[in-house]
């Protein structure tokens, strides 16, 4: 249930617990991350709700945004906004919980790439951000570290390639590097949206192997995060 606290909406018994949200590229490697993490005991790992975003009640948002995202962006924009908003208030039965992205990258990445690629009406866009505008001011979405996969786009591009997922087909490298530079400047140059969190920048280009390694180096950083 959500209650008011200092004048936000607040999720009953989930204000002492940690939340960790794994940021970056498409097919970065968050999902591997995340299942990484999830062996860990006191960790619950909530991922992206994108098997909502190819099915709606029998509809694939994510596929026809991809076809045509001048007509399609809002639909699917909209309905990951709520979907986001429904993982952030979640409740978890573990002291961390560690979550695939967020709604503000939803927002500060993926809304503001279309509506700056022109693909995004003025209307929609507002739309949208006045319903983002509204959701921060009055829901409590605490956020206590941000773990920055940082790739390059190139390195995307191959594991988009490899992981085959049909409605991302049509990705061009163009749209990766767009991406991409969003997550630079939000989260290196701190230059385009406030950042809700600390940023822990972990370099995710290399083999799994060794993305294994850096995940333990970084476990205790990780697991101890924690708002003031
Ligand atoms: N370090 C890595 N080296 C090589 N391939 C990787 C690595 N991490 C993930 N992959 C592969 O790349 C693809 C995308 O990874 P995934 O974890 O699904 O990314 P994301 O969740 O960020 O979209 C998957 O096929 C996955 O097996
Ligand atoms: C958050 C968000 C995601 N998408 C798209 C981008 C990808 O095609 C998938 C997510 O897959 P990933 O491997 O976890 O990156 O969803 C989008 O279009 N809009 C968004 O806000």
């Amino acid at each position: 249930m959500l209650s008011p606290s200092q004048g936000k909406l607040v999720r009953n018994g989930e204000e002492r617990k940690s939340v960790i949200c794994i940021e970056g590229n498409i097919a970065s490697g968050k999902t591997t991350c995340l299942e990484y993490f999830s062996k860990t005991s006191n960790i619950e790992v909530l991922t992206e709700p994108v098997s909502k975003w190819r099915n709606v009640q029998g509809h694939n948002p994510l596929a026809l945004m991809y076809q045509d995202p001048e007509r399609w962006g809002l639909t699917l924009q909209t309905y990951v906004q709520l979907t986001m908003l429904d993982r952030h208030l979640s409740t978890v039965a573990a002291p961390v919980r560690m979550m695939e992205r967020s709604i503000y990258s939803a927002k500060y990445i993926f809304v503001e790439n279309l509506y700056k690629s022109g693909k995004m009406p003025e209307v929609d866009f507002a739309v949208l951000s006045e319903w983002f505008e509204w959701i921060v001011k009055n829901i409590a979405i605490p956020v206590d570290l941000i773990v920055y996969l940082q790739t390059t786009p190139q390195t995307c591009y191959e594991r988009l390639k490899q992981r085959c997922r049909e409605e991302e087909r049509v990705i061009p490298m163009e749209y990766l590097e767009a991406i991409h530079n969003l997550y630079e400047d939000w989260l290196i140059k701190q230059t385009s949206f406030k950042v809700p969190a600390p940023v822990l920048v972990i370099s995710a280009d290399d083999d799994l192997q060794k993305m294994l390694h850096q995940y333990e180096e970084n476990r205790e950083r990780i697991l101890t995060a924690r708002r003031a």
